[in-house]
């Protein structure tokens, strides 16, 4: 069965100034997959999320969200897209209980905070105000919080970075859940562990273009086939492992 799209970028440019930043870019994300943008630092991946959360105005091009083009209808997009917030979005004085009942009625759906926290490690910390959780609980709360209109696609910008190894491996299940209930991810990283394990299909971006597209295993076998070999022998171990081996899976109380 083919798959179908939800997601249609073509031709994407957006200049600042004098400087393109997004120089033309095309691509499809499918519907139910975890799609990640990755590249060096500048390479405009925080630039072309931003435009398809309707956050920032396009140069030209044409970029269309479950059939919703942007340009005709970026309510309708805003209403089945589930996005991060900027810190600074959580008021000081609520709770997570109040954050999550207050941005429930702004989107005005109907909510249960408490089952929310739970799917994300978070019921502890319910009455908790957002500057006292660890990293990790940020990151945790802010992706339930990308789910409280219910959406069809989040993005995730970087949403394991800072974050120790067990907590990075606890958000990866997390994802990893949140698309097997149906939901479409995108997401951006500078882990590329961490986009072989979660992406089924990745673009490279450097400098503005998208210079290979492919599922991780498919980029791999193209390079090999290319006659890459590694220098060194492959070790059976990396230091990630003995730090997980030493300090065990499980997610530690502060992660
Ligand atoms: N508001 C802005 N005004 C001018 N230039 C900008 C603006 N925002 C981003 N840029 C520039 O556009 C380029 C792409 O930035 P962008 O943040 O999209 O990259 P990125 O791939 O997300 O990088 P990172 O991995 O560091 O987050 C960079 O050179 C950046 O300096």
């Amino acid at each position: 069965m083919e798959k179908r799209k939800i997601i249609e970028v073509k031709d994407l440019v957006k200049q600042y100034g004098d400087f393109t930043a997004v120089k033309g870019i095309s691509f499809d994300v499918y519907e139910n997959e975890v799609f990640g943008l990755l590249g060096p630092n500048g390479a405009g991946k925080s630039t072309t999320l931003e435009i398809i959360e309707t956050l920032r105005q396009k140069t030209s091009g044409t970029v269309m969200v479950d059939g919703y083009n942007l340009d005709e209808d970026p309510e309708a997009i805003k209403k089945i897209i589930g996005v991060q917030l900027q810190t600074a979005g959580y008021y000081p004085g609520l709770n997570l209980v109040e954050l999550i009942e207050m941005f429930g009625g702004l989107y005005n759906k109907k909510v249960e905070p408490r089952a929310l926290l739970k799917e994300f490690n978070l019921e502890d910390k319910a009455g908790a105000k957002f500057k006292s959780l660890s990293g990790g609980q940020k990151q945790r709360f802010s992706i339930a919080t990308t789910l409280i209109n219910k959406p069809r696609i989040i993005f995730l910008d970087e949403p394991t970075t800072g974050l120790d190894p067990q907590a990075r491996r606890n958000l990866w299940t997390l994802i990893q859940q949140v698309r097997a209930q149906g939901t479409t991810v995108v997401i951006t990283t500078h882990y590329m562990d961490e986009a072989e394990f979660l992406c089924d299909r990745c673009a490279i971006v450097d400098s503005g273009e998208i210079i290979a597209l492919d599922s991780p295993d498919a980029l791999i076998d193209q390079l090999v086939a290319g006659g890459f070999e590694r220098k060194k022998e492959v070790k059976q171990a990396n230091l990630e492992d003995v730090f997980i081996h030493l300090t065990g899976k499980d997610l530690r109380e502060n992660s």
